[in-house]
């Protein structure tokens, strides 16, 4: 068995709706980023390259790269589950939390968990989504951004 962490924060810019765990969300800015900008898958893409020793997105994904311009994160995510499957690793649980002032995520948590279900071919009993706000302080309490934290766990194929 292995675990592994992930991290990743995005600011915000101009827009009317944000990419998190799979889901389009209306809001009344977007992300900056090079891809879709979802922080959530993000972090879950780190924390299971991190479980397996594979490094992390930016080595598989560059921001460098016009490939993954605009990319759904969703693709990301398949990819990544890819990998591991060909290094012999399977999924135990993710558990993830979004640190958010806003907006409201509470309403998105279960359509989140089946995005991601659906996205990677896991259950959705196998991936446990959280949100907080961080009580208005820092980056994400100013409303400057979203920060994703997420573990993995990974087991090797029987
Ligand atoms: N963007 C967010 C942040 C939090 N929630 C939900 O509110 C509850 C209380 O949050 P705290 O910041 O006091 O930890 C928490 O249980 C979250 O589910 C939310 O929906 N959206
Ligand atoms: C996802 C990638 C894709 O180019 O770009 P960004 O959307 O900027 O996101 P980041 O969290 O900085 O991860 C790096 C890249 O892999």
């Amino acid at each position: 068995m292995r675990i592994g962490h992930g991290f990743d924060v995005h600011a915000f810019e101009p827009g009317d709706h944000l990419w998190i765990g799979g889901c389009r969300i209306p809001f009344d800015r977007g992300f900056r980023a090079h891809s879709d900008g979802d922080v959530l898958l993000h972090a879950i893409c780190d924390a299971l390259l991190g479980a397996a020793a594979l490094g992390d997105i930016g080595r598989h994904f560059p921001d460098t790269d016009p490939t993954w311009e605009g990319a759904d994160s969703r693709d990301l995510l398949r990819r990544v589950v890819g990998l591991l499957g060909e290094q012999g690793w399977q999924l135990v649980n993710v558990d993830a939390t979004v640190i958010a002032q806003a907006p409201t995520l509470a309403p998105w948590i279960g359509p989140m968990r089946e995005a991601i279900a659906a996205a990677s071919g896991w259950t959705v009993a196998q991936v446990n989504v959280k949100a907080t706000t961080s009580e208005k302080l820092g980056f994400t309490g100013r409303g400057e951004g979203i920060a994703a934290e997420a573990v993995a766990m990974l087991a090797r194929h029987p």
